[in-house]
């Protein structure tokens, strides 16, 4: 375990500590609405823990945000959105998820109510150029979390997010909880998977409430620029070609693409029906609920047809270029039952691809200082 979290040390920042940054972790930890919770939520300044902070904000809980503003992708998009949440008082800190001593020293400052853990190295694919990052993250870095909640008193409910990955090469549609998921197809799958089993140790041995979340293929507004969604925007707006995976005998792949509205949407469901952990300072008081939820859209959509709306909404068209599905993790398909978080927290998501992507493409353009006609505004 130390050697994890020592091969990691370049992620690790110590810039915290102090009388102004404790002041600046309660206040942004304050409550202003009866009822309501302080939620740490790591990952915060990432594409799902950004809106899921606002969120809380709005509607008058506690947030205190981390994250280590790692160079996954452009961190300057992780900063830009740090701003939006500094504008509406959400105080982010700079930290990594195994630097046991920030973390305890968070709880010590903050009796956070929960945990919304959505700090992870993301992403299918990377895992074939740096395996050590999503050891280091989904691993090293989550048991030191689950570590200092444990040890918490009281302990946090935890919510996180786990994956659709999960269900690895299974072909019975649509994914249920209860499906095997045994056969993960990428080393990220493999890590979410774990995930999940040392989650349910931690609820078995020390009474914390855990909620596994497994998104769909999210996208939106703020999203992340790893995505195919994202990745094919930027390539089409500058003329350059895209590349689509297709499957044997030229099947194409398909995913059960969720916007982001209705992800967040089933975070918060998933918070405040999250029950409580029953254990304090490491010593388990009686059960407390292990839950695993599905968060999709129930509708999957081909990878061409994602792209013809792109073209519809950028209103320029595409250079596409089919490749057969190389072995980097990829699975054929996508397809979410959402009955049991529907049935649990009232999960409904509402938004369609067509009008999701719509979205997404205005903050895109406005974003990167396009013009209405897709003109890069020098
Ligand atoms: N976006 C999706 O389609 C999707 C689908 C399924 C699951 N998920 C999961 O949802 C969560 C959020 O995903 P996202 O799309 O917002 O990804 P993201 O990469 O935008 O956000 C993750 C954030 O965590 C931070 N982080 C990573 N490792 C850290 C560490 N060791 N310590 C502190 N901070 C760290 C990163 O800097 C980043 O800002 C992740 O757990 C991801 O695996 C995402
Ligand atoms: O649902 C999930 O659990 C996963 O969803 C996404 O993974 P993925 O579905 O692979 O999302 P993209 O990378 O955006 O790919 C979407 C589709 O486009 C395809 N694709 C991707 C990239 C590319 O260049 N070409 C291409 O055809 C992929 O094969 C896939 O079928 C996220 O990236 C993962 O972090 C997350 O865990």
């Amino acid at each position: 375990f130390q050697s994890f979290v020592d091969s990691g040390s370049r992620y690790l920042t110590a810039s915290w500590g102090g009388i102004q940054w404790e002041k600046q972790v309660r206040t942004s930890a304050q409550i202003h609405r009866s009822g309501g919770i302080s939620v740490l939520v790591t990952g915060a300044t990432g594409f799902v823990g950004s809106h899921v902070s606002l969120a809380l904000r709005k509607r008058g809980d506690g947030v205190v945000g981390l994250d280590n503003f790692n160079n996954y992708y452009d961190p300057s998009l992780k900063r830009a959105r740090m701003s939006l949440l500094s504008s509406r008082g959400i105080f982010v800190v700079e930290g990594d998820l195994n630097d046991g001593k920030l973390l305890s020293k968070l709880f010590d400052v903050v009796a956070f109510t929960h945990v919304m853990h959505l700090a992870a190295q993301a992403g299918v694919r990377y895992a074939l150029e740096n395996p050590q990052s999503y050891v280091h993250s989904n691993i090293a870095g989550l048991v030191n979390l689950l570590e200092t909640c444990k040890a918490a008193n009281p302990q946090p409910a935890v919510v996180w997010a786990s994956s659709s990955s999960v269900y690895g090469l299974n072909e019975k549609v649509p994914f249920s909880e209860s499906d095997r998921t045994d056969q993960p197809a990428s080393l990220y799958a493999a890590t979410k998977k774990a995930g999940e089993e040392i989650t349910h140790t931690y609820n078995h041995i020390y009474g914390l409430a855990i909620t596994g979340l497994r998104f769909f293929t999210v996208y939106g507004p703020w999203g992340r620029p790893d995505m195919a969604y994202f990745s094919f925007t930027r390539n089409i707006l500058q003329g350059k070609p895209i590349t689509i995976y297709r499957g044997k005998n030229r099947v194409d792949l398909a995913r059960d693409f969720t916007f982001i509205d209705d992800i967040v949407k089933g975070c918060l469901g998933s918070l405040d029906s999250s029950g409580k952990s029953t254990g304090s300072g490491g010593k388990k008081r009686g059960s407390a609920p292990y839950r695993i939820f599905n968060l999709g859209n129930t509708s999957p959509v081909t990878v061409p047809i994602l792209v013809d709306i792109l073209e519809k909404h950028l209103k320029v068209k595409a250079k596409r270029n089919f490749v057969e599905m190389p072995g980097n993790g990829d699975v054929p398909f996508t397809h979410a039952n959402i009955s049991s978080a529907r049935r649990e927290f009232g999960y409904k998501p509402t938004t369609d691809l067509e009008t999701g992507l719509k979205k997404f493409v205005r903050w895109y353009l406005s974003y990167y200082g396009y013009n209405t006609k897709a003109k890069l505004v020098q």
